[in-house]
This record gives structure tokens, C-alpha cells and sequence, in this order.
């Protein structure tokens, strides 16, 4: 017998017929939702494997989930239970896969937090192999290539090569302090069914030669160089006239996607 059965041996049953009550009310309404994904499936129409993903409905369930929350538990935690969930039904509707590169072990928890153990998760050798699995045709891959270090440079500009590939999503989604699976990364898709405008756009930009710095609007997340010609992959608010015009001077700008703001709950 444990220390505080032999403390208090009623209150201990008590509390954990407590715990057993909460638990399989929390089954049961997984169970509920799973019913109700059945009629989403119908009612959408994604019979088309991976077709199911919609980031910005989740981003907004997300911004409830952190405004909702109070007391001691995590909010990570809550987040890495809801990220379970909500991939989970994303496959149910329509199977797909996680193709991801990057530090194996950074790479590896980023993807999973985000989109569990339900989903297959494959590494590939680089960001141009990511890219390459999502433009090969097949609709049911989503892409995890990690941001790299500010200052550093990357080997190859692979934002350039999307053609019907979009960055939709920025992760993690939450930017807290120490918080777990913090490797920042970019999801990559194919063409989504009923995309939203995301909050931030973004665009792949050509310069020759000095590449722009990031201001408060502008935020350059990637770069690479190479005979003479510097190619950014670009993040901002700004509409993508505004950021033509705040650009004028360079060669090409071409939108690529974006993503919900992250938010910085005050709660962690
Ligand atoms: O709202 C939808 O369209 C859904 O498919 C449901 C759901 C969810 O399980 O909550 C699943 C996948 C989407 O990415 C967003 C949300």
C-alpha cells in the first residue's frame, strides 16, 4: 500500500473514482467526435486522401483553446493533446503522410507534436527532397522543413522550387519560453481545398546582390546565394502590393503561402 493510501484510504478511492468518472467522459466525447467527423466527412466532401487539412480553422481552435486555459496544467501540455486529436481526425477524413528533414531528433519531435502518431512519418535527406515528395503529384504528403539559425545561410534556395506546393503552416504555433518541440519549421502542402488567406504571407524574393534586412514588417526566415543572385524566403503581414512596393527595387517577388501569426499566450 502506497503513503497516502495508508494516509487516508477512502479519500484516495474517492479520487480516483473521480479521475476514473472525468476519463471516460473525456473517451466518450472522443468517441462523439469521431461520430460527428463521419457526418464532417460527408458534409466536406473529402473522400480525396489528404484532403482533410485545414490550418487556419485550426489555428483559430487553437487561439480558443489558449484564451480558455487556466491553472497549473501546461498549456503545452494541452496543446500536445489537442495536436493529437485534431491530426488524428485529419487522417480519419483522409489519410495522409508527414514527409520532414532537417536534425533527426528536433525534426523528429516538432513533426510528431504536431501531427502525432496516427499519421506516417518519413525523413528525407533535405528540404529539396521535401519539396520534391510534395510537387511529385501525390496530395496526401505534408512537408516539415526547419527554419535554419537567423544569421545562417542555406545551402539551397528550396522555397524556389514550390510551384503548386504552398507553405501553410508555421510551427510551433504557440511561441512560449522553453516550451517543448521548439525547432521552428514551415508545413509545406499541395494545393489545399478551400484555403484561407493566411495572416502572414509568404514570398519567395530574388535579389542581385545584397538581400534585404528583416524590419518590423518584414522578416526574411531563410537565404541563399549564389552567382550573384540572393534568394529570400520572405514573411510579413503586409498585403503583397505593399510589399512590392516596399521591395520595388528587386528582381522578382512570387507568393509561396504563409501562415497564422504564432501567438504568445501569456499562460504557459
Ligand atoms: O473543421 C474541419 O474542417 C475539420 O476537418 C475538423 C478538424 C478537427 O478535427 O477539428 C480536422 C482537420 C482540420 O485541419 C481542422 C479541424
Amino acid at each position: 500500500m502506497d503513503e497516502a493510501a495508508k494516509a487516508d484510504p477512502s479519500r484516495l478511492l474517492e479520487l480516483r473514482a473521480k479521475i476514473d468518472a472525468i476519463d471516460e467522459s473525456v473517451h466518450r466525447l472522443l468517441m462523439q467526435r469521431a461520430a460527428v467527423i463521419d457526418e464532417l466527412i460527408r458534409v466536406k466532401g473529402t473522400a480525396k486522401n489528404g484532403a482533410a487539412f485545414r490550418p487556419g480553422r485550426e489555428a483559430e481552435m487553437m487561439r480558443r483553446l489558449a484564451e480558455r486555459h487556466s491553472g497549473h496544467l501546461p498549456l503545452t501540455a494541452v496543446e500536445h493533446l489537442w495536436r493529437e486529436i485534431i491530426s488524428t481526425f485529419t487522417a480519419l477524413q483522409a489519410p495522409f503522410e508527414v514527409v520532414a528533414c532537417g536534425e533527426a531528433v528536433a525534426t523528429v519531435e516538432t513533426a510528431r507534436f504536431y501531427f502525432g502518431f496516427s499519421v506516417p512519418l518519413s525523413l528525407a535527406g533535405s528540404p529539396a527532397a521535401v519539396i520534391g515528395a510534395i510537387e511529385g503529384g501525390r496530395h496526401d504528403r505534408l512537408g516539415v522543413v526547419p527554419l535554419p539559425a537567423a544569421s545562417a545561410p542555406d545551402d539551397f534556395p528550396w522555397w524556389d522550387e514550390l510551384r503548386t506546393g504552398q507553405i501553410v503552416a508555421r510551427l510551433p504555433f504557440f511561441a512560449l519560453e522553453g516550451r517543448p518541440a521548439a525547432t521552428p519549421c514551415l508545413v509545406v502542402a499541395p494545393p489545399l481545398a478551400d484555403p484561407v488567406p493566411p495572416e502572414i504571407g509568404c514570398y519567395a524574393v530574388r535579389f542581385s546582390g545584397e538581400a534585404p534586412r528583416a524590419d518590423g514588417d518584414v522578416a526574411v526566415l531563410a537565404r541563399a546565394a549564389a552567382e550573384g543572385t540572393t534568394s529570400c524566403l520572405v514573411a510579413t503581414p503586409l498585403s503583397e502590393d505593399a510589399l512590392r512596393a516596399r521591395l520595388s527595387s528587386h528582381l522578382d517577388i512570387r507568393p509561396i503561402g504563409g501562415y497564422a501569426a504564432p501567438l504568445a499566450p501569456a499562460a504557459a
